[in-house]
């Protein structure tokens, strides 16, 4: 038997544009240090949104201000002109807030403290432990891969793991941007490649705003939703550029024609930053 019949053709409602909000608001930054004919300006006239939820990379010659705007956004440099928000909140409320977390170069481990009591160590400085407002330190450890190794001390890891470890200290108060200086740096090619791969499947698990800093375009050119290039002397933008390459990403995107173009326009864009 046939249905009643229809009085209107069935039209599929549009979907609601999704508009992220923006995790990192940054409006017209300057950065100056020291005074009279000691004075450097490490950043000119930065302006830039990040949405929330991004990954996005920054690339840019030695020197051209990338760790001094991640540390203006962390609160632990002052801008001499323009503004930073954080989630609309000043970078001073959003440390206060644990809006973010910060992972450098070096792990910056306790020695004397094992795996899992250093993954621990922000809970018992902050409010997350009282609130329990925090990520298990355990399961944090099965998911950057060190399941086993929680009593380990930290001189009995590889430098990966020490790496993986900080991250790790670095997720367990939830923060909502996690801010990383080289994070791979000092790493081997393999332990990195490794760890790019790990990053963007933790990356894609907690939804977590990253921002990274980078020498490396491939490493940009792979992590990166964006990738947001500074030249040097002054530091300025110059270019905010969205990564056409699907997620998820596997390391043999790097073998396609699509990553060899990406990675082409940024050696062209930063040999014009030189
Ligand atoms: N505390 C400081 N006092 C004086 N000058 C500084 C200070 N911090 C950074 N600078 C200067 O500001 C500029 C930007 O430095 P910054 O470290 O942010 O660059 P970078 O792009 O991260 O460099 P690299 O890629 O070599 O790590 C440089 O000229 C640097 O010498």
């Amino acid at each position: 038997m046939l249905g009643a019949p229809k009085l209107k053709p069935e039209i599929d409602a549009p979907a609601a544009p999704s508009v992220a909000a923006t995790a990192v608001s940054i409006r017209n930054v300057d950065v100056r240090f020291g005074d009279g004919v000691n004075e450097v300006t490490a950043l000119s006239g930065i302006s830039v949104d990040i949405p929330e939820g991004a990954f996005v990379t920054m690339l840019g010659p030695s020197g051209c201000g990338k760790s001094t705007l991640l540390r203006c956004v962390a609160d632990l440099i002052d801008v001499s002109e323009g503004s930073v928000t954080v989630f609309g909140r000043t970078p001073s409320q959003a440390r206060q807030n644990r809006d973010f977390a910060f992972v450098f170069q070096d792990a910056t481990l306790l020695p004397w403290r094992t795996v899992l009591e250093n993954v621990s160590l922000p809970l018992e400085v902050g409010k997350h432990a009282r609130t329990g407002d925090y990520a298990d330190p355990r399961a944090l450890l099965q998911m950057v891969g060190l399941a086993g190794r929680e009593n380990a001390l930290p001189h009995e890891l590889s430098g990966g793991m020490r790496q993986r470890v900080a991250i790790a200290r670095a997720l367990v108060t939830r923060p909502r941007i996690l801010l990383m200086d080289e994070p791979f740096g000092a790493l081997d090619e393999i332990t990195r490649d490794r760890l790019n791969e790990e990053l963007l499947r933790v990356w894609q698990e907690t939804g977590t705003t990253i921002l990274f800093v980078t020498h490396s375009i491939p490493e940009a050119a792979f992590l990166g939703q964006h990738v947001l290039m500074l030249q040097a002397h002054p530091g300025r933008m110059k270019e905010f550029m969205k990564v056409d390459l699907p997620f998820p990403r596997s390391l043999a995107v790097r073998d396609t024609v699509e990553f060899i173009r990406v990675t082409a326009h940024l050696r062209k864009l930063l040999e014009e930053c030189l």
